[in-house]
């Protein structure tokens, strides 16, 4: 596959996934964990990554949501998605849901949500996935006890990239190897001509070391297994706790696990604790078996009565013989039992076997002496022999370990992607769930929709308060309302269905039927009214919008607000001309839907959020828009309160409630009253 054909891919780029194993099947998923560990790439950029190869694979143009709201409504969605997710992983493989216009794709979603939701998002399972991360690749390591030899350049530069973990020595000839082989425990020769030379030392040849990683540095694998050891274990209670079957056999996993040490070494095995001990122990033990030797000797010679002859002390006095001629002579049984408990003592000591325990013979040796020392050549020498078989078991040990662990590194890598994996589905599942979720119909009958039930998630009031909205439009609407009505939360809830839906998500609504539309345009209420060069764009915007407009869905909120109201609305209802000679669909929130109907050259719908009544002074609402209604606004409202009011006043003094204009009296009382109902009367007459 070509990586540079996914939009995004740049040279470096494409080099890094080249070297990725399984990087074509992870971009067909948008498998973001495995992308992200191709070199140098992000989780954030992987997903990127990720989305240009769905757009290019479903031959999605991209640009969807098309303008600053749309996406923000996108992302808010996203973030209500994000926050259900556990692990940092799920966060950024959510982010590779977007909304697109092409079936296929929306298709696909559809497919894997609808398992999605299935899932049951259990506390245990939650807990679980919280120790759930993606593996990390070993770094830093160093083996300082083997090394690589190689006679070829070419080669010498291979595996120096390939292995960084050991020292490469290029060799001339077997002298060349042998010298190297005395400075490291191992020495691994990379040349088939080697094969077969005899050397000294632990020597072997491998000529293929990038297909044999965990015999040339099984420290590598170890500390992959040693370093995510908690993610691993976390990974497979995850796959208990939700009862699915896990990639690795679990026994196998935990056995493996728990024959490696923290620090990748191998625990467990005797001999190699025995030999590490013993060369740990050398010097303490060395020091008591000479303690061991002296304490017999000391209490021998306490205990012996012992004779010199005069000749003896004579040459004792007059030559300076020693004292220790009179010991061998007088004490020598003595002297060979206290040189066997030393000898005994160190062997016991340090568990040597019986090879090792022959260096003891000549570690305590030599002539009588009192206090007896040890000979410092053999102890060396025994401790060379410890350390060499140290090392060699091992290193034998981890290459034993890096077999049995080499076949459980894919699968295990496996276990954690797809632990990492519900993470995402069970994101989706908690949010259909919190938010009483339904799966969308899609059809291809124009950007309308018909929303039933819908609540929305995004409102400033807790999800529980939300009132359910029915809302249906095909064509162009000017939606009108009372302040505060709840207009710009019902484009949000439309901007928020329509933009789940493609993204193949099921939506907060108790039914929904959404039709495939090509981008979302939404326009925030801009923040007053735009000065010459603001507005010049902004209608330059909408200039663009109307073009090409089919299969588009437009929401604008209260575009008046960029001009003085009069121009404002001519504006709109050119606007609002123009997308219905397109076969556009769109909500236009408007307070001047009257003005906007009466410039438009074409026959416009308005709908309206209606106030149906006032409670403690606060208007009661009815959240849905009624179709084919003029709204009253809040001015409006509150003139005909007043108006109601003023001639409940008037009939009050009259005494004649109910009865507002009756017999001339009353009604030349009323007009000689400047706030009174026939002032409000007439204003309410002008809306
Ligand atoms: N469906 C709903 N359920 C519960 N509360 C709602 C709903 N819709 C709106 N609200 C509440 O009403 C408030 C006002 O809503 P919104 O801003 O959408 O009204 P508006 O008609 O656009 O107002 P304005 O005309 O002032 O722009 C919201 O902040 C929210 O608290």
């Amino acid at each position: 596959m070509e990586f540079t054909s996914v939009p995004g891919v740049g040279e470096k780029t494409a080099d890094a996934l080249a070297d990725l194993d399984g990087a074509e099947t992870a971009l067909r998923r948008g498998d973001v964990a495995t992308l992200a560990r191709a070199s140098g790439l992000t989780e954030g950029r992987a997903a990127a990554i990720a989305r240009g190869a769905i757009r290019e694979r479903h031959d999605d143009p991209g640009g969807w949501l098309a303008t600053d709201r749309a996406r923000e409504v996108y992302e808010n969605a996203l973030g209500l998605l994000q926050e259900r997710a556990v692990t940092d992983y799920a966060e950024k493989r959510l982010r590779t849901i977007y909304p697109s216009p092409t079936e296929s794709r929306i298709e696909e979603v559809r497919e894997w949500a609808a398992g999605a939701v299935e899932c049951e998002p259990s506390d245990d399972v939650l807990d679980a996935l919280s120790g759930v991360e993606q593996p990390s690749e070993p770094r830093g390591l160093r083996v300082r006890e083997r090394a690589l030899a190689t006679a070829d350049a070419e080669r010498y530069a291979a595996v120096k990239d390939a292995f960084p973990e050991l020292s490469v020595e290029v060799v001339e000839d077997a002298r060349d190897l042998s010298e190297l082989a005395r400075s490291y425990a191992t020495v691994v020769a990379l040349d088939e001509t080697f094969a077969g030379v005899d050397v000294e030392g632990d020597v072997r040849v491998i000529t293929d070391p990038k297909n044999n990683p965990e015999e040339v540095v099984p420290e590598r694998l170890l500390a992959f297994f040693a370093e995510n050891r908690a993610e691993l274990l976390a990974a497979l209670e995850v796959h208990e706790a939700a009862g699915i079957e896990p990639a690795v056999d679990p026994a196998a996993l935990r056995d493996a696990l728990s024959r490696l040490d923290d620090d990748g070494t191998v625990r467990g095995d005797e001999e190699l604790t025995r030999l590490a001990n013993a060369v740990d122990d050398l010097d303490a033990a060395v020091s008591t078996a000479e303690s061991v030797a002296n304490d017999h000797l000391r209490d021998a010679i306490r205990e012996q009565d012992v004779t010199i002859e005069g000749t003896d002390f004579l040459s004792l006095v007059e030559q300076g013989a020693r004292v220790d001629s009179l010991l061998s002579r007088e004490l020598a049984d003595e002297y060979d039992a206290a040189i066997r408990k030393a000898r005994e003592h160190l062997a016991d000591a340090l568990r040597l076997n019986e090879s090792e325990a022959e260096f003891t013979g000549r570690i305590f040796a030599g002539d009588p002496t009192f206090p007896t020392e040890h000979n410092e050549e053999p102890l060396n020498r025994l401790r060379t022999e410890l350390k060499t078989a140290r090392d060699r078991r091992a290193v034998a040990l981890k290459s034993e370990l890096a077999t049995d662990l080499a076949a459980l590194r894919d699968p295990s890598a496996d276990l954690v992607a797809d632990a990492l994996e519900l993470d995402v589905e069970l994101a989706v599942a908690r949010f259909a769930r919190d938010f009483d979720c339904v799966v969308p119909d899609i059809d291809d009958e124009g950007a309308g929709f018909d929303i039933e039930g819908g609540r929305s998630p995004l409102l400033d009031v807790p999800f529980a308060e939300a009132e359910p909205v029915d809302y249906a439009v095909s064509g162009v609407t000017l939606l009108s309302g009372v302040n505060s009505g709840g207009k710009t939360s019902t484009l949000d809830l439309v901007a928020l269905i329509v933009t789940l839906a493609h993204m193949g998500l099921p939506v907060p609504a108790e039914s929904a039927r959404v039709g495939r539309v090509s981008e979302l345009h939404y326009y925030a209420k801009s923040q007053g009214t735009l000065d010459a060069g603001a507005f010049e764009s902004t209608l330059r915007d909408f200039g663009d919008l109307v073009s090409g407009a089919a299969g588009r869905l437009v929401l604008v909120d209260e575009l008046e607000s960029i001009t003085e109201p009069g121009a404002s609305a001519k504006i709109i209802a050119g606007i609002l001309e123009a997308l219905d000679e397109q076969g556009a669909t769109g909500v236009f929130v408007s307070h001047l839907a009257r003005q906007i109907r009466e410039a438009a050259a074409v026959e416009v719908a308005v709908d309206g959020i209606e106030a149906v009544g006032l409670e403690d002074g606060e208007l009661v609402v009815n959240r849905s828009p009624r179709k084919d209604h003029l709204a009253r606004s809040t001015p409006e409202l509150i003139v005909e309160k007043l108006a109601r009011e003023a001639r409940e006043d008037a009939d009050g003094e009259r005494g004649e409630p109910g009865s507002a204009t009756t017999g001339s009296d009353a009604t030349d009382a009323t007009d000689t009253d400047a706030g009174g109902p026939a002032f409000y009367e007439g204003l309410l007459k002008k809306f």
